[in-house]
């Protein structure tokens, strides 16, 4: 990987975003060319592009500042930067920064999502960033003409080129889309999707929103990880002994799920990012030489942040199936609130939780012991713990960007660790190709139907029937060649 090699094969792609955020002088070369100078080009642009937006002097098509951006982008374009986003709204250097400004994001193509970006902002003051790898994302595209139609709604066509920024690697697109080739961000093939925050996939909204100092120490800390593991010996190197730990849970002790659970609010988001991290990069079938897997790989992550989680679905991992479970604590809160006259600050009591669960799953307890409080003889089976119920806790000195990035590093680097391992492709997502492609035929099928009022055909008799169904339904549901936008 850090040899710039085309590991992810089937792409014929290096995989190079340890290269998003080295230092200046070091040198990672992809088909022999350093690609680091390339890099701090466009980390300069968004330097200043960002600072410009932030300190007033780009300003909208009616000379308002930009005080609002909405990041639209699904997948790897958004996960990433909503963690991040998230991680820095309550440090309080970041909200220093952050004053009088709003970050949004629109990923889903569901028109409720854009009614709830769009709510309570005004065009004239909002910037939209189009984030999309491809630029040819069905829901981004969609979500982006959408945004585009709300500004110029209000604002005429001109104002697109003040109002509308993409981030790319397809500056083509990006300019057959309207947007001026000198407002787009650049980045790399050799970036996949969801190891793209470190790019101006997250670099530049976040910069917008924290200003690039903020987002700068985000990246050093990441960079610190990937010094790491490059050299640490594999007996004290984090992401190694990580991601051993989870092919060992998966693929020798044969459990299926992975629970993410960060006792941090601050960190809620970090279980979505990490789920599209490791279930697109490890749930494959075949080895990288496309021979089918004799054992299991990937996990199936989800989590929630605790305590919540606890008053939620603990209790399937207490006594029901063994899920291996990483808790995320942090020393020092974000926030910390100390209440006089009870027993411990409001952190310390988040704290004895992060303590108390890794304990209950290891020792569990004992018929015994229970037998010994005098629980009724009955009751005994239902209030025994097993134990032996394997989870591993990783405690981070506080949550600024620096240990944001080294966190997001973290598993990055632990989740390759596994594929590299299990002998897979963690770099490819051919996996999501299907099911894009049966919904461009629906699309076809609802517009034909619709306009021409064909009937549903070539779908299987389950997908006919709900279409048709779907159809007569919503037959009253205005269609005219008008524009609606939410009216909320
Ligand atoms: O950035 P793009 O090209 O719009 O892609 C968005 C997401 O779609 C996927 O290709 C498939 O879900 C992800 O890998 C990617 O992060």
């Amino acid at each position: 990987m850090f040899n710039g090699e085309r590991i992810n094969s089937t792409e014929n792609r290096s995989v190079l975003h340890i290269a998003l955020r080295a230092p200046l002088d070091s040198i990672i070369n992809n088909d022999g060319k350093n690609v680091v100078p390339d890099v701090w080009q466009v980390l300069n642009k968004i330097r200043d592009f960002s600072e410009s937006v932030r300190s007033g002097a780009w300003i909208g098509a009616t000379g308002k500042v930009l005080k609002d951006v909405i990041a639209i982008g699904i997948g790897g374009s958004f996960l990433g930067p909503l963690f991040v986003h998230t991680a820095l709204q309550t440090d309080p250097e970041a909200i220093e920064f952050a004053q009088g400004r709003q970050l949004r994001f629109l990923a889903n193509v569901d028109p409720i999502d854009v009614a709830r970006n769009i709510a309570g902002l005004n065009p004239e003051t909002t910037l939209v960033v189009v984030v999309s790898k491809t630029f040819t994302t069905a829901e981004t595209m969609l979500n982006a003409r959408t945004l585009r139609e709300w500004i110029t709604a209000s604002l005429g066509p001109q104002a697109v080129a003040k109002h509308m920024v993409a981030v790319s690697t397809n500056l083509t697109l990006v300019e057959k889309f309207g947007i001026d080739p000198n407002n787009a961000f650049a980045f790399w093939d050799w970036v996949g999707g969801r190891y793209s925050v470190c790019s101006a996939v997250g670099v530049l909204p976040l910069s917008l929103q924290y200003g690039f100092s903020v987002v700068e120490k985000f990246l050093k800390g990441a960079s610190s990880i990937d010094q790491h593991f490059y050299s640490a010996p594999f007996a004290r190197n984090l992401p190694v002994l990580l991601g051993l730990l989870s092919v060992w849970n998966v693929s020798f002790l044969g459990f299926p799920a992975r629970a993410i659970l960060p006792y941090s609010q601050a960190l809620e988001k970090f279980a979505p990012h990490i789920q599209q991290v490791s279930m697109e990069s490890n749930g494959k079938g075949v080895s990288i030489d496309g021979v089918p897997l004799p054992y299991e790989t990937g996990e199936i992550d989800f989590g929630e942040p605790g305590t919540n989680g606890q008053h939620s679905f603990y209790q399937l991992i207490h006594q029901g199936r063994v899920i291996p479970c990483d808790f995320i604590g942090v020393v020092k809160s974000q926030q910390p609130v100390y209440l006089k006259g009870e027993m411990v600050s409001n952190h310390d009591e988040l704290m004895s939780n992060f303590f108390a669960q890794p304990d209950a799953l290891a020792y569990g307890k004992t018929a015994e012991q229970l037998l010994k409080e005098n629980v009724p003889r009955p009751l005994i089976p239902h209030k025994t713990f097993s134990g032996n119920r394997p989870s591993l806790s990783l405690l981070l000195p506080s949550l600024n960007a620096y240990n944001i990035g080294q966190l997001l590093a973290i598993y990055e680097h632990r989740i390759a660790v596994e594929g590299f391992v299990w002998g897979i492709n963690s770099f490819d997502q051919w996996g999501v190709e299907l099911g894009k492609s049966l919904a461009t035929q629906v699309r076809k099928q609802l517009h034909v139907s619709r306009k021409k009022g064909k009937p549903v055909e070539a779908f299987n008799f389950s997908t006919t029937t709900m279409l048709t169904r779907y159809l007569q339904e919503s037959a009253d549901v205005p269609m005219e060649d008008c524009t609606i936008l939410p009216k909320m």
